[in-house]
């Protein structure tokens, strides 16, 4: 991935970050990259993310899914980091795939059971996984899942890949049932764990190239050092920090490919799980180009100066021609491709922004593949991790999180939880109609 910091400069933009305030967080960057690579040395919590390209093993992926192999679809049961790096690298290559991969990372009933009813189970594989293997949404999804396939007569104990730590329910599960199964690798939080067996069970299930997905993100790491001009993943990382100190609190995350809406969903979870901790952190927003041109634009380009607008610019792709008409006013689009008019809007709406002293910044791809994805999920997570420590934040945790889910056990029944109690004392200003 190449990145384009022109546009947060505070030459161009308000807030934005002058030249000599980049050289001078360079050092605390240079600082930062000693401590990720000391890290990722000594295989520390979280660091050991950034080591996956190397540690990961294509054939022991290719060995669990075997039995399944030849599946119409795949139905990934897991959420958040367990759900969101497999969905980001088959949904932006579903063109190339000739299996469905659906994602349960929901537990809406009706939802859930339109996928159910749909599928034919006897061709459908289940992808289940869970760093933690306690996961309500997980755990009760895939109970279903299991029953739906008993109900249809199909034996799921064939059909199941468990993806899971070396302990906890899931792990008794898989073991009881002798079932594929694959290890989420220690020190990798789910956030950051789409280039392991995370991630690329469902993307070997639908055919695609997990070595060039490695190799993309291996030669991301090759260009880790301790100077943001010279390594794309920290210019942005370094340049988000210093927006988000300047006031650009809000980060528009705006991939103009469809392919890539997943990814702003995945990075999503990146940028606010890793950072969002005392008191600090930058907002993830998701848009899509073109399509959010018309419905955000107005707020990005003459709202609140708190945003900056991460742009996704994903470089060749297959093309279709717009047909001539002899409507005068319409005649400019008959001599144009849609893929023209994407780049065109592309460059347009990143120039409007500028023109109105809006930061943004430009990720490049030169198409969407397997080893350019592999390279973007990399580099946004060295990014992601050369933020938290420059906020000097605990980038590998989430405590935040945990209070919701032991309420919602508790609500269940599934314990004594002081959380839950919490619930019913909720203030109520209601107004009926
Ligand atoms: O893989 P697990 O343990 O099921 O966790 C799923 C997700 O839940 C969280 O812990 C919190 O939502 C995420 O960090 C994680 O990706």
């Amino acid at each position: 991935m190449n990145v384009d910091i022109g546009n947060a400069l505070a030459s161009v933009a308000s807030p934005g970050v002058s030249r000599a305030s980049l050289e001078r967080l360079d050092e605390q960057v240079a600082d930062a990259h000693d401590r990720i690579e000391q890290g990722m040395k000594n295989h520390e919590h979280g660091y050991e993310a950034l080591n996956l390209p190397q540690r990961t093993d294509p054939d022991a992926i290719r060995a669990a899914v075997e039995p399944v192999a030849d599946a119409d679809a795949l139905i990934t049961v897991g959420i958040g980091g367990s759900a969101l790096g497999a969905a980001t690298i088959t949904n932006a290559l579903a063109d190339e795939s000739d299996t469905e991969a659906v994602y349960l990372d929901n537990v809406d009933p009706e939802w859930v059971s339109s996928h159910l009813d749909r599928l034919d189970l006897e061709n459908t594989a289940i992808n289940v996984v869970s760093r933690s293997g306690t996961t309500a949404e997980t755990l009760a999804n895939f109970l279903v899942v299991r029953d739906a396939f008993e109900s249809a007569g199909v034996d799921w104990t064939e059909r199941t890949i468990v993806t899971t730590g070396d302990a906890g329910p899931l792990r008794d599960l898989s073991d009881r049932h002798d079932l594929p199964s694959l290890k989420v690798p220690d020190g990798v939080p789910g956030r950051f764990s789409a280039l392991s067996a995370v991630g690329m069970v469902a993307a070997e299930v639908c055919g695609h190239d997990l070595e060039a997905l490695l190799e993309g993100a291996a030669a991301e790491a090759e260009t880790l050092s301790g100077s943001l001009f010279e390594c794309p993943a920290y210019a942005y990382g370094a340049t988000t920090y210093a927006l988000d100190q300047r006031g650009a609190g809000i980060n528009a995350m705006m991939p103009y490919a469809e392919s890539l809406e997943t990814a702003a969903e995945w990075f999503a979870q990146l940028w606010a799980e890793s950072l969002g901790k005392d008191d600090l952190g930058q907002t993830p927003v998701r848009a899509l180009g073109v399509t959010d041109q018309h419905s955000q634009l107005q707020l990005y380009r003459a709202g609140p100066r708190d945003k900056l607008v991460t742009f996704v610019s994903p470089g060749e792709a297959a093309d279709r021609s717009i047909p001539a008409t002899d409507v005068d006013d319409l005649a400019y689009l008959g001599d144009a491709t849609l893929g023209e008019l994407l780049e065109a809007e592309f460059e347009a709406t990143e120039a409007s922004l500028a023109a109105a002293g809006r930061p943004n910044v430009r990720l490049e791809l030169e198409r969407v593949d397997e080893y350019e994805l592999g390279g973007l999920l990399y580099g946004l997570e060295a990014a992601c991790v050369l933020a938290g420590e420059l906020y000097a934040v605990n980038t590998f945790e989430q405590p935040a999180v945990e209070w919701a889910k032991k309420a919602t056990r508790g609500l269940l029944g599934g314990g004594e939880f002081e959380e839950a109690e919490a619930v019913a004392e909720k203030t109520s200003l209601r107004v009926e109609r």
